[in-house]
């Protein structure tokens, strides 16, 4: 089976998480081209229009009109499945004068949320977590404090929790990374009028209100892109050009791997607004080799560990991808279900304490039982392509869960590879 074709995939769902969280704190009016269809996205939209802000759906487009800071407390807002929502949310209301209540599904009431809640503590809220500093989660916002923070892990949500809060503290408040994570919150931010000073691995923002851009649209998920594209460069046989996709360098580390290992990929930029954007060209790569990749670049790949590991085992070698810890607290616990789902179907992966050792390479059968995907998108994404690497479209225990972040991902799978849908 191979990939051949090109795919246009859907919004990026990190753009369009904080497009519309950040429009709470925001005054204007803004038309969003290209806004994520996945269910996080409609999470975070109706988190947003519950608080009070604007939000009208006009066929592909999303109108978001700002609520200037002034939210609507008093009740429990749904996050569904989203760590992205309740994190950012988490900021922003430490920050709101009210009593707001933050809860999901039975996943995200797994996930941990004390990091957050600690440093928003020292801000100057009041935020309660249930039993293991768990979802759901008790703001009483307002007063804060400006301060600095050295974050304890790298994470593009924690960073943006702090960032989002310190924009309603009384002075300025720093955030310091141990390593890169993604960076849109601070590039909106500097666009929509925020006083903000970036330094390596170091972020100061003031308090001030934002102000939305009449028209903004949004390239195509980076992350999504890796699975059609890693699975190009593993599938014998497959040509493929993701169009339009987002090419910040934070959310690339997965093509720059794939590169290392000696994938053919052929990257065209396009344009820079709101951010680099462009075509990602990927070929079967018949020679892979394994590659080392180290703690530091983890948050540049922590969604698309699973496709890496996956890509990983069709290298001849021994790849480790070290420190990768942080996977054991996403939707499931993706070190055990990469390891455990990928090994059904031949696979031969370990954890060694929080690295995960992948060697290869070796080829996949398709099992006999259904796989699992713990209902996580980003498992069941890879089982699929693992599944045509094998050689077929195995049963796979529960696939809606794709719809978190790529609702027509089957179909576009299934056209890509000259399957009937
Ligand atoms: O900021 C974001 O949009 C995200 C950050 C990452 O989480 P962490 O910041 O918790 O690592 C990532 O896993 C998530 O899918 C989206
Ligand atoms: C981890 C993810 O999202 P979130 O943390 O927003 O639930 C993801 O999309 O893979």
């Amino acid at each position: 089976m191979k990939l051949v074709g090109q795919l246009t995939p859907p919004g990026d769902k990190s753009i369009s998480h904080r497009l519309g969280l950040l429009s709470l704190l925001a005054q204007g009016r803004c038309e969003v081209g290209g806004f994520s269809p996945s269910a996080d996205c409609a999470s975070t939209l109706a988190a947003v229009a519950a608080l009070g802000g604007g939000v009208e759906r006009v066929g592909e487009r999303v109108i978001l009109s700002g609520a200037a800071g002034r939210l609507r407390p008093g009740q429990t807002i749904d996050c569904g499945n989203s760590g992205t929502t309740m994190r950012f949310l988490m900021g922003l209301l430490a920050g709101a004068g009210g009593r707001f209540v933050l809860d999901g599904d039975e996943s995200l009431r797994g996930r941990p949320m004390e990091r957050v809640a600690e440093p928003l503590r020292r801000m100057g809220a009041r935020v309660e977590c249930a039993a293991g500093g768990r979802p759901p989660v008790i703001i009483q916002g307002g007063g804060l404090r400006g301060g600095q923070f050295d974050l304890p892990v790298a994470s593009a949500q924690l960073k943006s929790a702090l960032l989002l809060a310190g924009l309603q503290a009384d002075g300025p408040t720093t955030v310091n990374e141990p390593a890169a994570s993604r960076d849109h919150t601070e590039r909106l931010l500097a666009q929509w009028g925020a006083q903000i000073r970036r330094d390596g691995l170091s972020c100061t923002v003031w308090p001030g209100l934002l102000r939305l851009p009449a028209q903004i649209w949004t390239p195509a998920d980076a992350s999504a892109a890796a699975f059609f594209c890693c699975g190009a460069a593993i599938l014998p046989g497959s040509r493929l050009v993701a169009q339009g996709v987002l090419l910040n360098e934070n959310r690339l580390g997965w093509l720059r791997v794939l590169e290392r290992m000696g994938g053919c990929v052929d990257v065209r930029r396009q344009g820079d607004d709101p951010e680099p954007w462009g075509d990602i060209g990927v070929e079967f790569s018949p020679e892979l080799r394994a590659v080392e990749v180290g703690a530091a670049e983890i948050a540049a790949i922590i969604d698309e560990a699973p496709i890496l590991a996956l890509t990983a085992s069709q290298c001849h070698g021994v790849s480790v991808f070290r420190q990768v810890g942080e996977l054991r607290v996403k939707e499931s616990d993706r070190l055990a279900a990469i390891i455990g789902q990928l090994g059904a179907l031949g696979a031969d992966l370990r954890a060694e304490g929080d690295d995960l050792i992948v060697r290869g390479p070796t080829p996949l059968r398709l099992p006999d039982a259904p796989l699992k995907s713990f209902g996580d998108h980003r498992i069941a994404m890879v089982l699929r392509v693992a599944g045509l690497l094998a050689g077929g479209w195995p049963r796979i225990d529960d696939e809606a869960c794709m719809a978190i972040s790529h609702p027509a991902f089957n179909d576009d799978l299934r056209r890509l590879a000259g399957m009937a849908s």
